[in-house]
């Protein structure tokens, strides 16, 4: 008897999402989603309780079962797609933490990559790894764990340690901690990963000081890859795709071909697109990583990190009380013709690409005595575009790629106004698809293919449909203007903290 639903479950920043896909409807037809405790211990600092997170992805995902009155008998298999970078050290034996994740946005380990930096190292990482060096990636935050938690260097030394990515946490934990493995789109995050030999290096984690008996094995994104165990779920159900997040989102949203793009608005703006079997290296402060490995095809792919975007229209909400809910920026920032002027830089943890300036902090200038609150708001909305502009401009130069169009998804996608400013400012056509839980999708997709639910990634692309197009309508005058204005505010932020 064939079976009918999959489960994909979407670990993000903010919260922990499981989704109930049925095969035959070709439907997302149940979702659960729980928020987790933000964790910020100091100043540029962030963490998440792994304990926390994998309870709330757990009780999700039979939330969603239950809900819908699925038997687990008629599950296929389980997709994961995660936030990336972030990373958890816990004890072989006893499968406890021995400290918090350290959250990709976390600046903790600027000081680290300053000395990896003048130890030469950066363009041997950027060759080996295909990343800049920044606190962003999981390496320096795995050493600074090691260095800092009590008895973690000599236990590490003992072959006690494991670490991982929230795949690995997940998978470890669903497997009742039987199976450490991560996936080639997670490892390659990890500054620690050759995305051309498709192995750990040796030499940069003997640079980062992190013993080799430490790191999972490395998976496919798509294929079994291991099976739950039935004390911990209540079934053995495959787990047959995983993905970092980001990439999860370049599948689901079919960007099969090369040239093909997607920018996921969600708590940052992840900009990816499709360059092919050959990790072109980015001469443009973007970085290279792993699109997908299925079986022998491996994809790369150029990456844009924003790391604030829907982040920023938490801040104005929850910190400075302009708004009550997301949605409402829209309404209030379609109140003013413009921003008045006003621009707002959101490098609340620094900024990422193309800038990686780990000591940048936001910034609100152009301020008069005129400027309301709906120019704020409107500013806070433009400079999630205006940041998107910056990276899509130098992955045009990299690439070579004209871009005609980008697909997007992820909680701020559904602004309206933030789609046309962005088609605006790009100068191309935006295409918002009718399902924008594209990262949750992907993941689907990655663990259909991995159990033969679909033969090959052809049969997928018929499932993407258009909700709506933004088509560009602003004068270049007028963009030229905004753009020569956002950089000038830009540059003000940069260097704010002191190295
Ligand atoms: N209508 C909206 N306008 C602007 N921002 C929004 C809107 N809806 C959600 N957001 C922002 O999008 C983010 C949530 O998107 P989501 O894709 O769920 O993020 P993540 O996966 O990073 O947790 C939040 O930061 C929220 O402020
Ligand atoms: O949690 P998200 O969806 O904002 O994604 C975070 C990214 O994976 C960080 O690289």
């Amino acid at each position: 008897m064939s079976k009918n639903y999959i489960i994909s479950l979407d670990q993000g920043t903010t919260s922990s999402r499981a989704i109930l896909y049925d095969i035959n409807k070709k439907a997302i037809i149940g979702m659960k989603n729980k928020p987790f405790t933000q964790i910020y211990p100091n100043s540029g600092w962030v963490e998440h309780d792994p304990e926390e997170i994998w309870e709330g992805q757990l009780e999700v995902m039979k939330a969603v079962i239950e809900e819908a009155g699925v038997s687990y008998d008629d599950i296929v298999s389980i997709g994961i797609a995660n936030q990336r970078e972030t990373v958890v050290v816990w004890d072989r034996i006893t499968g406890k933490p021995i400290y918090n994740a350290i959250v990709w946005q976390c600046r903790r380990t600027a000081d680290i990559c300053e000395t990896l930096k003048k130890e030469g190292l950066e363009d041997v990482i950027k060759e080996k790894t295909g990343l800049v060096v920044d606190a962003y990636f999981s390496g320096t935050k795995i050493q600074w764990i090691l260095d800092n938690v009590e008895g973690a260097r000599e236990k590490a030394q003992r072959n006690e340690l494991m670490v991982g990515t929230i795949d690995s946490w997940l998978i470890w934990n669903l497997t009742g901690g039987k199976i450490h493995v991560t996936d080639y789109t997670n490892a390659s995050r990890t500054m620690l990963f050759n995305i051309k030999k498709l192995k750990w290096d040796e030499e940069l984690l003997e640079h980062m000081n992190i013993p080799m008996s430490m790191m999972p094995s490395v998976v496919p994104s798509s294929g079994r890859i291991a099976v739950t165990d039935k004390y911990v779920v209540g079934c053995e159900i495959p787990i047959s795709g995983v993905a970092g997040d980001q990439q999860a989102s370049l599948f689901g949203q079919t960007c099969f071909d090369v040239g093909c793009a997607k920018n996921t608005y969600g708590t940052g703006c992840f900009i990816l697109m499709n360059i092919g079997d050959k990790p072109i290296s980015s001469k443009n402060n973007l970085i290279t990583t792993i699109g997908w490995v299925i079986g022998n095809e491996v994809k790369y792919a150029l990456e844009g990190s924003v790391f604030n975007a829907g982040s920023t229209i938490q801040w104005i909400r929850d910190e400075l009380g302009l708004i009550k809910t997301s949605e409402e920026s829209r309404i209030e920032a379609e109140k003013v013709n413009d921003t008045n002027g006003v621009y707002l830089v959101p490098a609340f943890t620094g900024l990422g690409a193309p800038y990686w300036d780990m000591y940048a902090r936001g910034a609100i200038l152009g301020i008069t005595r005129g400027t309301r609150r709906e120019h704020l708001i409107r500013a806070a909305l433009e400079s999630i575009a205006y940041q998107s502009m910056d990276v899509l401009e130098l992955m045009k130069l990299d690439s070579g790629i004209e871009l005609k169009e980008l697909k997007v998804d992820g909680g701020a996608s559904a602004n309206d106004f933030l789609m046309q400013f962005q088609a605006d400012m790009l100068n191309i056509n935006i295409k918002r698809p009718t399902i924008t839980e594209t990262t949750a999708l992907g993941a689907v997709y990655l663990a259909g293919l991995g159990e033969g639910i679909w033969k090959s990634k052809d049969e997928l692309i018929r499932s993407w449909s258009l909700d709506r197009t933004f088509a560009p309508r602003m004068t270049k005058r007028e963009r030229d203007d905004k753009s020569k204005g956002w950089k000038k505010a830009v540059a003000k932020s940069l260097a704010w903290e002191e190295a």
